[in-house]
């Protein structure tokens, strides 16, 4: 279980200290699968990188089934059995996508392990498996290939950043498909940041993030109506959304 508490975030720029996230408090149970969505520049992919350590919060705490992990490294972090993808993947000029995915799995990954990887995120592996892990790779590839070394390892909890972002429609079916296999297995928890219908539907969870902080949280069935205005859209003239007044009535 991942367990956050008040946590926020401040940046100094031309000395002055500007708040990206504030008191952000929220769960995750083993298996759980929490969307976290809300509208661009809100502090979604800022809270990743906090909950990852790659960028370090100003307050608060944050615990992997009941260890403190507030301040572990990265590299701590994944040992402990996190795993992240990153919204914009890096790129590793002069590694291959084979020797990539070894490394991610921690182990030497056979052929048939690396195919069955690339496969799972719509690529042909034959023509992937032996290319550079660099700029050549389009930015769908790119992130098709990152996802699959999160996927190399069984991890307590994975978190990806917009997976959707740049993936075609083909791939983007066995993505799903591929998350809701281990989101059924209830062995992984999972955290996906996004703004697809697609994948929030998915969730178990719904978290809106607005403004740097938690707008709202709660079962899909109750966040989800509220993010896509069903109820305000239930009056047959549509024109209650937005607060207008509906002149049907
Ligand atoms: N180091 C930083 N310095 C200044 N501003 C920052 C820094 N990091 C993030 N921000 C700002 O914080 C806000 C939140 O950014 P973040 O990338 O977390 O948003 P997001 O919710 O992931 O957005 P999107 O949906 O567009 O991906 C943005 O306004 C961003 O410009």
């Amino acid at each position: 279980m991942l367990k956050v508490e008040h946590l926020s975030y401040d940046v100094s720029e031309e000395g002055r200290q500007s708040e990206i996230l504030s008191d952000v408090s929220f769960s995750v149970e083993d298996g759980e699968m929490l969307v976290i969505t809300g509208p661009n520049g809100g502090g979604k992919s800022t809270l990743a990188k906090l909950l990852m350590g790659i960028n370090r919060q100003t307050a608060g705490k944050i615990y992997l089934d009941g260890t403190d992990i507030t301040d572990m490294s990265v590299n701590e972090r994944a040992k402990a059995g996190m795993g992240f993808a990153f919204q914009q993947p890096p790129r590793f000029k002069g590694m291959t996508v084979r020797r990539l995915l070894s490394l991610a799995a921690g182990t030497k990954l056979s052929e048939d392990e690396c195919c069955s990887l690339l496969s799972s995120v719509g690529l042909c592996a034959m023509e992937y498996i032996d290319r550079e892990a660099d700029a050549t790779l389009s930015g769908g590839e790119m992130k098709r290939i990152e996802i699959a070394t999160v996927l190399a390892k069984k991890h307590d909890i994975c978190i990806f950043d917009e997976p959707e972002a740049g993936i075609d429609l083909w791939s983007f079916s066995m993505l799903i498909k591929r998350f809701e296999k281990i989101h059924k297995a209830k062995k992984e928890s999972l955290i996906l940041i996004s703004h697809q219908e697609r994948i929030i539907q998915m969730a178990d969870r719904i978290m809106v993030i607005s403004d740097g902080k938690v707008e709202s949280i709660g079962a899909a069935k109750t966040v989800m109506p509220q993010l896509f205005g069903q109820e305000a859209e239930s009056c047959t003239c549509g024109m209650q959304k937005g607060g207008e007044i509906c002149e049907a009535e």
